[in-house]
């Protein structure tokens, strides 16, 4: 069984290569992809524990409600690079790990894998274990790392930053170059996000991005207005008008109903309709 270290940079500078992407849906996207990464390793059946390293309380807060330990990320020397403040938190999180679940096996996943699936990580965890040695994933553009898997004495060595692949590779870490691309496919660029999108993102990068997956129960309708309110499976209730629900294409609609719909930034409903149909672009 295996213990996943997953670092987490704070998300108002995460993502920055995703700059066409106005700052504040940059970090909203960058929360998205790590919420999908931890929901899919903590349904791996080889991995054990998820243990999020960060200095982002939001991101703390969000990942602990999936299920992850959080590691709070300690403060570093100004001076020191992005790859080497990478590193550190890493290896911080791999100690912290083996002190408090000695009984698992240490790696390091990164967190921007929004279309990660269980069964690709779950082939490259049950082969690691396997050997020895220390392992690692290339990620899809052939330069990086998305996992590093310790050595069974604890090792992990991490060498993330440019040209990761390499360093993993030198440092003379087995390369599973023939991992599922679920689990290679990280998102850096817009390039990347939309790569990602066409192996199938988790629900909450598709939510994020507003592809119209949300779901939610019809609580009113007032044929007067055509308006009313729907309960999302999270528990909130939002309104929707006239316009959102004829953006739809519905009738009418009936208490209890299961509703498909889509949300703008701000949480407002543009468009419902019944969860069986597809909603109108
Ligand atoms: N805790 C922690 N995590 C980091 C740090 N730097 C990067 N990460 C995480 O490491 C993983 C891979 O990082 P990158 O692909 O470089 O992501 P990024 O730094 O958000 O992206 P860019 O700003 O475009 O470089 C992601 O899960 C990041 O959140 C850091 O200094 N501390
Ligand atoms: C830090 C890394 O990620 P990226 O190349 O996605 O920045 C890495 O691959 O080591």
């Amino acid at each position: 069984m295996w213990s996943l270290v997953i670092p987490v940079k704070r998300l108002s500078e995460a993502k920055t290569r995703l700059a066409p992407v106005p700052p504040e849906r940059r970090r909203g996207l960058a929360l998205a992809f790590v919420r999908d990464c931890v929901t899919a390793a903590l349904a791996t059946p080889q991995v054990g524990q998820v243990l999020v390293v960060t200095a982002d309380p939001e991101a703390a807060r969000r990942l602990s409600a999936l299920g992850a330990r959080i590691a709070p990320e300690p403060g570093s020397d100004a001076s020191s690079s992005a790859a080497q403040r990478l590193n550190a938190a890493i290896s911080f999180g791999a100690g912290r790990s083996l002190s408090q679940r000695p009984d698992l096996r240490v790696g390091a996943l990164t967190g921007d894998l929004p279309a990660l699936r269980p069964a690709d990580l779950a082939e490259v965890l049950a082969r690691a274990a396997a050997i020895p040695g220390r392992s690692f994933v290339p990620d899809a553009a052939g330069t990086g790392t998305t996992l590093l898997l310790g050595a069974l004495d604890g090792g992990l060595d991490p060498r993330f930053g440019p040209d990761s692949r390499t360093g993993h590779a030198r440092s003379g870490a087995l390369e599973w170059s023939d991992a599922g691309p679920s689990l290679r496919q990280d998102v850096d660029t817009l390039a990347d996000l939309e790569a990602a999108l066409r192996w199938g993102v988790g629900a909450h990068t598709a939510h994020e991005i507003g592809l119209g997956l949300m779901q939610g129960t019809v609580r009113s309708f007032d044929p007067e207005t055509r308006g009313g309110t729907v309960l999302l499976d999270d528990g909130t209730e939002l309104p929707y008008d006239a316009a959102a629900f004829d953006a739809g294409g519905l009738r009418l609609a009936r208490i209890g109903q299961r509703v498909a719909l889509r949300a703008d930034e701000g949480g407002r409903i543009t468009a419902l309709t019944l969860a069986t149909l597809p909603l109108p672009q």
